[in-house]
Formats: C-alpha cells, structure tokens, sequence
C-alpha cells in the first residue's frame, strides 16, 4: 500500500500491577481505511484505544506517530486535538441535551471561544449530519432516540470535530441486522472522506464484511498486521487463541418432562398471548428482532415484567411471580443482557463477585463463610469458563469487558437453578470462550436445567438450542425443532410472521 500512515504506534507496553496489559504492541492506520482490531477477551484491545485516547499513559518508551510527527496524548483533549475520536459502547454522550447539542458541544470551547452561540450550534448540527446523509430532529433530546440513532449522533460529533480517525468499540453489538448494514453505509461515508476506522469487534463475520486490515493482539502481545485477503475465519481465530477451537455438535439426550408451562401471558405494549413450554433438560433458543419483545417476556417470567393476564406454571403448579426475590426463590434465575452494569460490583473481588449469590449455601450452621467451599467454588468456575487472569482476588474492575460478564455469568450458574433465563449469553466474548459458554450451557441442561437462551445471533441459536422460538412485534410468530430450523426460515418469521401460527 502506498498511502503514507496516519497513525503509528510503536513499542507500546502497558503494565498494571502484576499485569502486563501490552507488551511492546504496534499498531498502523492508513487513511481512509478499516481496520479490525482483534484478539481474545483481555488480549489488551481496550487498554491500546485507551492509550489512543489519552485515558491511559504507556510505559516509557513508546512511541506514537501522527503524519510521521511523534506526539504526546496525555489527556483526551489532545487525541482530539490529533484528530482521533474514539466512541465507546455507551457513547459517552448527554441524554438530557439536544441532538444538535450533543454534536456541537464544546466546539466553541475547543476552538477557544468564551460564549456558545446556539445558530452555530445548529449550523455545525445540521452540516455534520448532511455529510453523513442521515436526517435527525436537532431539536429532539439525546435520550428520546433509539440507541442506533444515538451512535449516528456519536458519529457525527466526531465528524463535527474534524476527526480523522474514528475508533469504535464494538459498535454493533446492540443493533439489530438492518441497522448494522446502515452503520456500514456511514462508515463507507467517512472511508470516502478519507476518515480512517479502528473497528473493534468479537464479531468476526461482520469484520470480514466491512474491514480491510486486521491487527490481532493475544495476550497482550503484538501478532501481527494482515490484509484480509490473506485470512479466513479458521486462519483469524487461530492467531488470536493460538490454539484450535472446536466447535463439536454434542449429542444431547432427550428433554424431560415438562417443566415450565407459559400459557396466553399478555402486557399491553409489551407482548401478547404468549404461550409456550420448557422441558427439563432443554435449551429454548428465544430470537426475533431487536424490540420484538423477548426481554420483555424474560422478564415477565423473573417479575421484573408482570403480565396483565394469562398463567404461569411451574413443575404443574401455578406461580406468581411479582418480584425477582419471588423468582430466585421458585428457583428462576435471569441473567440480564447489560451484565457489566447490572450484575457486578466492580469494587469487589472476582471471588466475592462469584460467590454472592451463593453466599447462603456456602455458610455454615453458625453463619461463617466456609472459606475452603468458597475458594473451590470460585476455582471451578473460574476454570470452566476461563476467566483471566485466574487470579481470585482481582477486582471486578480490573477484568477486561468480556471477561466481566463471565465473572456474572460464574455468579449466577453457581445458583444452579431450575430454570435458567440467558439474554444474549455472548455478546462482547470472545470466539474461544463463546465454545467454552455453549459447552457449558449444554452440560448444565444435561443436568437437567432447563435454559431459556435469547439471541440475535443466529448461528449461536442454530448450534446450541434444542427448540427455537421467533418472536415479532410482541407475538411468538414461529416455533422450530432444531432438525428443521434454517437461518433463513427463521428469518422469514422473524421478519413475516404472523402469530396463530406458530409452527413451521
Ligand atoms: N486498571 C487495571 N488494573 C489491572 N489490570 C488491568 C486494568 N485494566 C486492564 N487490566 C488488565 O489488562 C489486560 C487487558 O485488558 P483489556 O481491557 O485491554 O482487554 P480487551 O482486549 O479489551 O478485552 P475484552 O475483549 O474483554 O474487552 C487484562 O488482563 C485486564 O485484566
């Protein structure tokens, strides 16, 4: 390639105490291009974004190149300054200001102007978003949207910017289907304007789609930089775990008897007439679009959501279940999709985290924890999930993303429920421990859990369930044995279908 770099990274280390995050990484953009950042979960991809960003400093000796001039970035206005705008998974907008607010801000102040005049505010708004072909009420608060349109804003604020260089921090992982392809457009967009993308993503498919380069990190080592012709899947996957994963069709014994009956459960708004059963022993693949209501409904059978009518039963008895306490105590576990926020408490250790929800069984008589149980406890959920680093007394908020939500999905599989609610188990983990948390899910049903798995992610749907369910627009609109689901007639349902229905 010709085009001289934008960016370069060199000998970049990273060291927290007793961990080494990057050990001499490097890292090379081109204008105009999108490039993949890739590697397992901990493998150091948030620690090299927040480097970029000026959040984190490198250790001393690294080197980070802008047009070929070495810079500095000691602080988030100076990689802004650089022309690099990074966007994280929560936006890190305002939800309480306008969209045109949200796009311009702190230009002016930026720029070194004193005073905010709102028509320019509305003019670089209004500019921004031309450039990017979208059309979005300025005067509409940040929150009122839904978050798709709430990342188009991010982007255009970066565009307002003038950035040259957009990193996104998985950027697709809560858009449904149609909105993933609109976010390709835009980035096309800004690849035309020369802008260039760091795209960081577990979702290796859509990476092949959309990027061109991908650099691949593994524990915190530097692998190595690849054009994409020169990978496939298998290839990419075994330079980022260093290791073949397998991904086995297990054979599963039959489901048991009935264990949760569901019948005509309704909430206005929410869904409809919801009827279905989940036998001891089964994985219920639940899928649809974004918004068809499947976490509503999840939520309805851990009360969180109670329906307005309609009946739940539970082993032939009927249940009423009003709170989450109720539920945990019918032996009903939820395990939320926004897990980082709402299962963790980040000042904790991994084994405190781990071992909460448990914490009653593993008192003794006289009230005292068993440490000895504890400790075993933490151990075997950490192994089997491969939680890293395997150090039981980290805290929460020392582990990368991806390997939080194991230390909640650790926490709450320890309960050993009757019945298992999963909403998207594997967003944001990476290709080796998705293996690790299907297996995982299988052998628990084999134990005779009976496990209701929401997923957008089809093929996960397709390799771990027994029975699929499709949701659309509040209504259960298909329902699939695993011999005769296809991607594309679930699809088809999950686009077409009609309620009444339900079978294939
Ligand atoms: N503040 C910190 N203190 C100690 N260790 C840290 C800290 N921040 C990150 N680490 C460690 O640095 C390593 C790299 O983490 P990082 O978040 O960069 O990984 P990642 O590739 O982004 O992972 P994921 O895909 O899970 O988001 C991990 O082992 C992590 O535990």
């Amino acid at each position: 390639m010709s085009r001289k770099p934008f960016l370069q990274m060199k000998n970049i280390s990273k060291t927290f105490p007793g961990v080494r995050a990057l050990d001499e990484v490097q890292l090379e953009i081109l204008p105009g291009e999108v490039h993949a950042l890739v590697g397992e979960n901990g493998a150091g991809k948030s620690t090299l974004i927040k480097i970029l960003a000026g959040v984190e400093q490198p250790d001393p000796g690294a080197e980070i190149l802008i047009d070929g001039h070495p810079v500095n970035i000691r602080q988030p206005i100076d990689a802004n300054q650089q022309g690099i705008a990074v966007i994280y998974q929560d936006f890190s907008l305002f939800p309480n200001l306008t969209v045109a607010e949200n796009i311009s801000f702190g230009k002016e102040i930026g720029l070194g102007k004193r005073l905010v005049n709102w028509n320019e505010i509305k003019e670089t708004a209004t500019k921004a978003l031309a450039e990017l072909g979208i059309e979005l009420d300025l005067n509409l608060q940040l929150e009122r949207l839904p978050v798709a349109k709430q990342q188009l804003v991010a982007i255009a604020r970066a565009l307002a910017f003038n950035a040259r260089f957009i990193i996104m921090d998985e950027p697709t992982s809560s858009l449904s289907r149609g909105e993933v392809e609109n976010l390709f457009k835009i980035i096309a967009t800004l690849k035309e304007k020369g802008i260039a993308i760091l795209f960081v993503s577990h979702r290796l498919q859509e990476l092949f789609t959309i990027a061109e380069r991908f650099t691949v990190l593994r524990d915190g080592k530097y692998i190595g930089t690849y054009l994409k012709e020169e990978l496939n899947e298998d290839k990419l996957i075994s330079l980022m775990v260093g290791r073949k994963i397998e991904f086995v069709k297990q054979s599963r014994s039959s489901p048991g008897p009935v264990l949760l009956e569901v019948k005509s459960i309704t909430k206005k708004g929410n869904f409809k007439d919801i009827s279905f059963t989940l036998h001891k022993g089964e994985i219920l693949g639940l899928t649809g679009l974004v918004g068809a209501g499947r976490t509503e409904v999840a939520q309805a059978l851990f009360g969180l959501n109670v329906p307005e009518s309609g009946e739940i039963f539970l082993e032939g008895v009927k249940v009423n279940i009003h709170s989450p306490e109720e539920a945990m105590g019918l032996g009903i576990a939820y395990i939320p999709e926004g897990r980082q926020r709402e299962g963790l408490v980040l000042r904790q250790s991994v084994a405190q985290n781990v071992s909460l929800a448990v914490l009653k069984k593993l008192r003794s008589k006289f009230g005292l924890l068993n440490a000895g149980k504890e400790r075993q406890l933490v151990e075997e959920y950490m192994e089997a999930l491969d939680i890293r680093p395997r150090l039981p007394n980290m805290l929460a908020m020392q582990l990368s993303g991806g390997n939080q939500q194991k230390v909640v999905l650790a926490k709450w599989l320890a309960t050993h429920p009757k019945v298992l609610i999963i909403d998207e188990p594997t967003n944001g983990i990476d290709v080796g421990a998705k293996a690790e948390i299907h297996k995982l899910l299988k052998r628990l049903a084999e134990q005779g859990m009976g496990i209701i798995m929401i997923s957008s992610e089809l093929p996960e749907i397709l390799a771990v369930s027994d029975r699929v369910l499709v949701m659309r627009r509040g209504r259960l609109v298909g329902e699939f044995a695993i011999e005769e689901a296809t991607q594309e007639k679930i699809m088809n349902k999950a686009f077409m279908g009609t309620p009444g229905k339900a079978t294939a």
